[in-house]
């Protein structure tokens, strides 16, 4: 893609399951997190992931293709690799979300994901909602981590959208939020991302491995009993003493 050098794009809509990049990543031993980016049309979704994987803002952006990209991250010492999936915009018709099926297949695909919104487009925030209902039922039987991400931070001359009631939001859906200028702020980016691969990082480690708790449920060797020893030593002194004195 001309105008992110800087990233590896592997793959568009990768099939779930394993694709290349799983292998290679298998293969150098790394824990994988994947993530898919997804919002409405124009609320800054491809800057978001530019700005994660690159720390730049550019401004102007070719229109998604649906693009996969690899960066690594630190988390608690240990190097991550994470692969983020830009999604394309979700249209909103009269009868409310209409999701395709590759989107559907980014979101089954996705370990975590980040819905986005723009404080400058209240229909942006209205689905956050729907979207968040969505993911969860393609994910049945599982909480998948998510963040809530409110863009545009800058644009507050034209805000239709107070960051309280995003907040608001994300803490009755149970997430995060963060509020973020791509354009002006690369901590806050990084940040949302951060906190997700956390998040991820520790579901896909459980507190006792299946290795640890079938160790713990070996019966250790009984320690010895004293008064039989004690017993046992004391036969086997008078035998001892018996055969000496028939000597
Ligand atoms: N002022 C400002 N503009 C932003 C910010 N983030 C993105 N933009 C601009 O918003 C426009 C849309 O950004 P994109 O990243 O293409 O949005 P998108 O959600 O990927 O759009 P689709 O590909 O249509 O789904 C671009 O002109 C960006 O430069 C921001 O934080 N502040």
């Amino acid at each position: 893609m001309r105008l992110i050098q800087n990233m590896c794009t592997i793959a568009e809509y990768p099939s779930p399951g394993s694709t290349a990049a799983d292998y290679c990543l298998g293969a150098a031993g790394r824990r994988l997190v994947k993530i898919a980016v997804v919002g409405a049309s124009g609320v800054g979704k491809t800057a978001l992931v530019v700005r994660f994987l690159t720390k730049r803002f550019i401004g102007d952006y070719e229109r998604n293709a649906g693009n996969l990209y690899t960066r690594q991250v630190q988390i608690e010492g240990e190097t991550l690799a994470i692969q983020v999936q830009d999604t394309p915009g979700i249209q909103v018709h009269e009868n409310g979300l209409s999701c395709n099926e590759q989107l559907n297949r980014c979101i089954r695909w996705a370990d975590a994901v980040v819905l986005v919104f723009s404080i400058t487009d209240h229909k942006s925030y209205e689905l956050i909602g729907q979207l968040h209902q969505h993911v969860q039922q393609l994910h049945p039987g599982t909480r998948l981590p998510v963040v809530v991400v409110a863009n545009k931070a800058d644009l507050l001359h034209i805000k239709q959208v107070d960051p309280q009631l995003g907040l608001q939001l994300a803490s009755m859906l149970g997430c995060s939020f963060y509020e973020v200028s791509v354009s002006e702020n690369y901590n806050d980016v990084y940040n949302a991302f951060h906190i997700l691969c956390k998040e991820v990082s520790h579901k896909q480690q459980p507190s006792s491995t299946p290795e640890k708790r079938r160790t713990s449920l070996i019966p250790r060797p009984k320690s010895p009993n004293m008064q039989d020893l004690k017993r046992r030593f004391k036969q086997a002194l008078s035998a001892k003493v018996r055969t000496v004195t028939s000597v």
